[in-house]
Formats: structure tokens, C-alpha cells, sequence
């Protein structure tokens, strides 16, 4: 079963998270961003929803504490079986390179808040900026700053994980195509993912468009090797496209036409490692329909289940 992870939280005037959770073509929502880390032990991160959100934040920090659509929207999201994951990073995030113990605190606080109720950490004083539901996982989406301090983040969350063996979560990474990946390369290779969704788009060798125009640089075979070598050899591979013309840099909007033979090639040479398509995002796919009317997002699944 090959699925569409899409990004949501950064489009422009978007729509509510539960339109894009009735969305059927729609498998995995990554709420994006945290996209402020913290740099002590102790700091709060802070967040960015776009438009969503009330403009409220949570005293003294950056972290938004009034987002009513996100948490009255989740439980939709969830009936209609969607995986959400919430995403760190994105291309205006704030990094910064944690240290071990920073690490480890920056993934407990994104547990005990974004993770399953937790009575004692909430008088604790972490707070529940989704209220009482709880993300499936997390996204690692990180632009900048990469290095050791996301395979200890990783390492923390899962050890969180095995405490809920009733529940599934997840670890993602969206890194850029070059291999090795600047930013998430080492947490790739020590610590466990489930998902890599990588942006064949923005760097032109290793793009889908260097694909269609027939260039052998295009590298997901290369990503396989990766995958396979890594930590997590069972680790799914998604390929990321834009999902209309402005979504991405000039050139790597690929339309439907394009995507068929580039799906049909890879689907076929790595059937148990190849997992779907993510667009980065859900807005840009909403406003790009085709002749029939399908938004880019329900023209992936009909070319992932032809
Ligand atoms: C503008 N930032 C991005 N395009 N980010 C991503 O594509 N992340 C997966």
C-alpha cells in the first residue's frame, strides 16, 4: 500500500486541517512547524501554523497556545484514519545545533505536549497546545544547523514510544536529495526511521526533473543504498514533489504526465522499499487541478494505484 504524505500549516490563506483530512487521497498530514528549538534545557520551542491559530502564545515563550482548528480538527483527522505528524524545522527554521542533553529535553517536551495525555507531566508544567489529542509522530524537516544533537532526539522519542506498545508512532525525515544529506545524514544512519520522504525538487541534479529531461543523476536508487545501510533498512522512501509550479524553485513542478513513468519505473524496481509520494503542499495541491478537476494530490493516488 503506497501512500501521499502531504505538508500542512504553511499555505497560503489554507483551508481548515479537517478539509484536507476528508481529502480520501490523503494518507499522512505533517503539521508543519515547530520551527523554533530550544538551546537550553528548560527552553520551550516555539511554533508556526500560518493562518491557523488565534495569535495567542503561551507566556514568555513563541509557542502558540490558542490553535482551537488544529485540536478541534485532529479527532476528524483521525476518524478518518490519517496519520499526523508533527514537523520540526522547516526552510525558516531556527535550529540551532543541540548538544546531547538539549537533545533529549527538546524530544521530551515535544512528547509530553504533542504526544498522549499525560496527567503527571502536565502538573509538571508541560503544556498541551492540541489539548488532549495526541500526534502520531514527528517530522524531521531540517534545512540548517544539522548534526548530532537529531539521532539523540530520534533515540529519546523511541525510548517514549516503547511505552505505549498499544499505539504506533513514527519518525520521518524530509532531507534534501544531494546524498549525504547535510543536515540529517548522521540521524539517518544511527537512529530509527520509518519514513524518508526526500526533496527531489529545489537541487536540480538529484531532482525528478533531471529524471524526466532523461538525466541519470536523479538518485533514489542512491537513497535506497542509504536506506539500506542505515539503521533503518526497513525504512519506507518517498518521493517528494512540488505540488503546483510555485511550490517549488522554477522548473521542478513535474504535472501528472511527467510523474507516471517517473512512479511506474521506481514502484516496480524497489517494490519493498518504495513507499509513495510527499508534496510539499497541501494549499499548492488544492489549487492545482487538472482537466477533470482533481487536486495534484488525488492525480498521485490514482498514479500510485493505476
Ligand atoms: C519552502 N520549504 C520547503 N519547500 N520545505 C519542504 O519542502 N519540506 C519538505
Amino acid at each position: 500500500k503506497s501512500n501521499v504524505a502531504v505538508y500542512y500549516g504553511q499555505g497560503a490563506n489554507q483551508l481548515r486541517l479537517s478539509h484536507f483530512c476528508q481529502e480520501t487521497s490523503l494518507d499522512i498530514i505533517n503539521l508543519g512547524f515547530i520551527n523554533v528549538f530550544p538551546e537550553e534545557v528548560g527552553d520551550w520551542p516555539g511554533s508556526n501554523f500560518g493562518n491557523q491559530c488565534d495569535g495567542t502564545y503561551y507566556a514568555d515563550s513563541l509557542l502558540l497556545a490558542g490553535c482551537h482548528q488544529i485540536w478541534e480538527d485532529i479527532p476528524v483527522c483521525k476518524a478518518m484514519g490519517k496519520t499526523i505528524l508533527l514537523s520540526l524545522g522547516g526552510s525558516s527554521a531556527d535550529p540551532g545545533v543541540m548538544s546531547h542533553e538539549v537533545a533529549e529535553w527538546f524530544a521530551d517536551f515535544l512528547w509530553y505536549s504533542f504526544g498522549p495525555y499525560n496527567a503527571s507531566a502536565v502538573e509538571q508544567g508541560f503544556p498541551r497546545p492540541f489539548q488532549n489529542n495526541s500526534v502520531d509522530g514527528f517530522d524531521f524537516d531540517i534545512e540548517s544547523d544539522g548534526g548530532h544533537g537529531y539521532g539523540s532526539m530520534i533515540d529519546r522519542l523511541r525510548d517514549h514510544y516503547t511505552n505505549y506498545p498499544e499505539h504506533q508512532f513514527y519518525i520521518s525525515g524530509a532531507p534534501q536529495c544531494p546524498i549525504p544529506d547535510l543536515q540529517l545524514s548522521y540521524a539517518i544512519q544511527n537512529s530509527h526511521f520509518d519514513f524518508i520522504w526526500v526533496q527531489f525538487y529545489n537541487t536540480f541534479a538529484c531532482s525528478a526533473r533531471a529524471f524526466v529531461e532523461g538525466l541519470t543523476t536523479f538518485n533514489f536508487a542512491s537513497w535506497v543504498d542509504v536506506i539500506q545501510a542505515s539503521a533503518n533498512p526497513d525504512a519506507k522512501l518517498y518521493i517528494g514533489l512540488p505540488a503546483g509550479e510555485a511550490a517549488a524553485n522554477a522548473g521542478y513542478y513535474l504535472d501528472e504526465t511527467e510523474v507516471w513513468p517517473l512512479i511506474s519505473e521506481y514502484i516496480q524496481s524497489y517494490p519493498d522499499t518504495f513507499g509513495g509520494i510527499m508534496l510539499w503542499e497541501a494549499t499548492a495541491s488544492e489549487n492545482n487541478l487538472d482537466a477533470r478537476g482533481l487536486t495534484y494530490a488525488e492525480q498521485m493516488k490514482e498514479i500510485l494505484y493505476h
